[in-house]
């Protein structure tokens, strides 16, 4: 893989550092503080004290991690950051580390807790501003402080934690030993916000109109008077970085929409005359139907499939690429969840995602990705600012490699066929229960197997089809959604009756973990 190295969106002079020790869900801590209007970027906690400083963050975080502050060999962090003058919010592992730095104790807890928590604030004058006395927090720790460092009081306690949080309000130092950012600590972000706007003199200058002035601008600064490609899907993360990029050069763009053959029902149709009507930007149609149907024969491994699929996307790119004079860049909807999963390197691959990790060196483009520090919620919004239209912005998230990974086993014609049909009536059905944007996505999957049923008297021996659908807030994690049996209903019986090879409809109800939203 070359290193294509992307536009870079400058920092906001209002933003917050958050510094990873490991923590299973990190960017939540990003999110909390981005939905105070505040900019945060996650940094690793090895960061140096100098990149940090160049940023100058209005506060830091400390995140949680599994470590153990007392083990040797535990992250730390340079203890001159104490001497910044920049508030700190330690949290979980980082309230220990903070402790343990400025002289406090931690130590090993007899009892772990982990879970929903009741916390009794004992000083309600700093972070815990406006909150009850008597709090739900969510906790997951071994270790705990036992004795907070000279300077600091004990803020909150719970039955078997004595310090629960703590603060020395004069050095603007603030740690809880529970999990702010989650949602099962209800009042989670109160707390932050308290954090940022009582203590970091935040104004909330993170919208969503200023990263469309900043990132327009950017980007014109790193084209100049280049061409841009933009592989264009139809899916939320490509059509607004399309928007965002055709709002900065206009006519220096072309799209390029690709039918792999493993597209659902009218999408081909649909995305050209959706975008067509609502943008006026260049877009050429690749018909690649059997290119793609053809490479995938007789695969049935699905980090092979999409490794194949991934490969063929990018030979097209490049070959369009190469019919326009001038076309340098390529842009693509890459998010901040997609970079923070294949940036850490400690976590394993689980599903190859082909628009993460770089092009192939044969391809001389050079990324253009201004989506890259977004959630997809902030992408959404962006999208709304950009005028693009509600049903695209709202468009439940497509995998690239389409229909091909809900197809188990062997991808032909016939079986792709077959889900496209089921999986019709079921974005239809949702759609009319009133359900599309409150389910994350929802969809129909293919087995490689078949099962006996009687039809008309008739035995048959058919294809099942697996309902799938989740709901989730970033696809990191996802829940089997409670749709509602007269739905299911409908769905089953309108599938076997009205889909050709199919006589039997199963539902999906595991979570992820340990499931993943796809199958494949
Ligand atoms: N059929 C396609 N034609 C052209 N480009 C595609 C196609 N499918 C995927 N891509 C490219 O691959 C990228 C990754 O796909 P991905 O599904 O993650 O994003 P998306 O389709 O833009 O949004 P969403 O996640 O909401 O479906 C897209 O941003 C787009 O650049
Ligand atoms: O563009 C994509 N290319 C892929 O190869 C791919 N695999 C999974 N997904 C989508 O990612 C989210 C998480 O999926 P999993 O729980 O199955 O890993 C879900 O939203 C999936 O639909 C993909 N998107
Ligand atoms: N979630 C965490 O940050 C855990 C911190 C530390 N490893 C403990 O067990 O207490
Ligand atoms: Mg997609």
């Amino acid at each position: 893989m070359a290193s294509h190295k992307s536009a870079s969106i400058p920092i906001p002079d209002e933003n917050v550092v958050v510094l990873d020790f490991g923590a299973q869900y990190t960017q939540l801590i990003a999110r909390r503080v981005r939905e105070c209007k505040v900019y945060c970027e996650i940094l690793p906690c090895e960061t140096p004290l100098a990149e940090i400083q160049k940023r100058k963050p209005i506060g830091i975080i400390f995140s949680g991690g599994p470590s153990s502050c007392y083990e040797p060999g535990a992250p730390e962090v340079d203890m001159a950051i104490y001497e910044l003058g920049i508030p700190i919010l330690g949290i979980c592992y980082g309230m220990q580390l903070m402790s343990r730095q400025l002289g406090g104790k931690v130590r090993a807890g007899t009892q772990r807790e982990y879970g929903k928590t009741a916390l009794d604030v004992t000083d309600g004058s700093d972070l815990f501003k406006g909150l009850n006395r008597e709090l739900i927090c969510w906790m997951s720790h071994g270790d705990t402080v036992e004795a907070p460092p000279p300077g600091f009081k004990i803020t909150a306690v719970t039955a078997s934690t004595p310090v629960a949080a703590m603060a020395d309000t004069a050095r603007k130092f603030f740690a809880v030993q529970f999990h702010p950012e989650v949602v099962h600590t209800p009042w989670g972000t109160e707390i932050i916000r308290n954090f940022l706007y009582e203590f970091c003199a935040a104004k909330g200058e993170w919208t969503m109109a200023s990263f469309v002035r900043e990132a327009t601008e950017a980007i014109r600064q790193q084209v100049g008077d280049k061409k841009v490609v933009c592989g264009l899907s139809g899916g939320v993360d490509s059509v607004v970085a399309a928007a965002l990029v055709h709002r900065a050069i206009g006519d220096q763009l072309t799209c390029i929409f690709v039918n792999t053959g493993m597209m659902r029902k009218d999408e081909g149709t649909q995305v050209r005359e959706n975008f067509a009507r609502a943008f006026n930007i260049n877009l050429v149609y690749a018909d690649e139907k059997s290119r793609f149907l053809d490479k995938l024969k007789g695969v049935i491994e699905p980090e092979q499939k999409r490794k194949i699929i991934g490969n063929e996307f990018v030979a097209v790119f490049d070959e369009v690429a190469q019919t326009i004079e001038g076309a340098e860049f390529l842009a693509q909807g890459t998010l901040y969840p997609d970079v923070i999963e294949s940036g850490s390197g400690k976590a394993h691959t689980i599903k190859t995602h082909h628009n993460v990790g770089g092009l192939p060196e044969y391809m001389k483009l050079k990324l253009v990705e201004p989506l890259r520090y977004l959630f997809k919620d902030e992408v959404r919004k962006v999208g709304e600012e950009l005028g693009v239209p509600t049903e695209m912005v709202w468009r439940q998230p497509f995998p690239g490699p389409g229909l091909g990974i809900r197809v188990l086993g062997e991808v032909t014609r016939e079986k792709i066929d077959i889900l496209r049909e089921a999986d019709a009536i079921v974005v239809e059905e949702i759609k009319k229960a009133g359900l599309y944007r409150r389910v994350w996505q929802s969809f129909a999957v293919l087995p490689d197997t078949k099962s006996v049923g009687v039809m008309g008297d008739k035995r048959t021996y058919e294809y099942p089809i697996v309902l799938r659908a989740v709901s989730s807030e970033d696809a990191m994690t996802a829940d089997w959604a409670r749709l509602p049996y007269e739905l299911l209903e409908k769905i089953s019986s309108r599938i076997v009756g009205e889909v050709e090879g199919v006589n039997r409809v199963v539902y999906d109800i595991t979570s992820k973990p340990p499931g993943t939203i796809e199958w494949e």
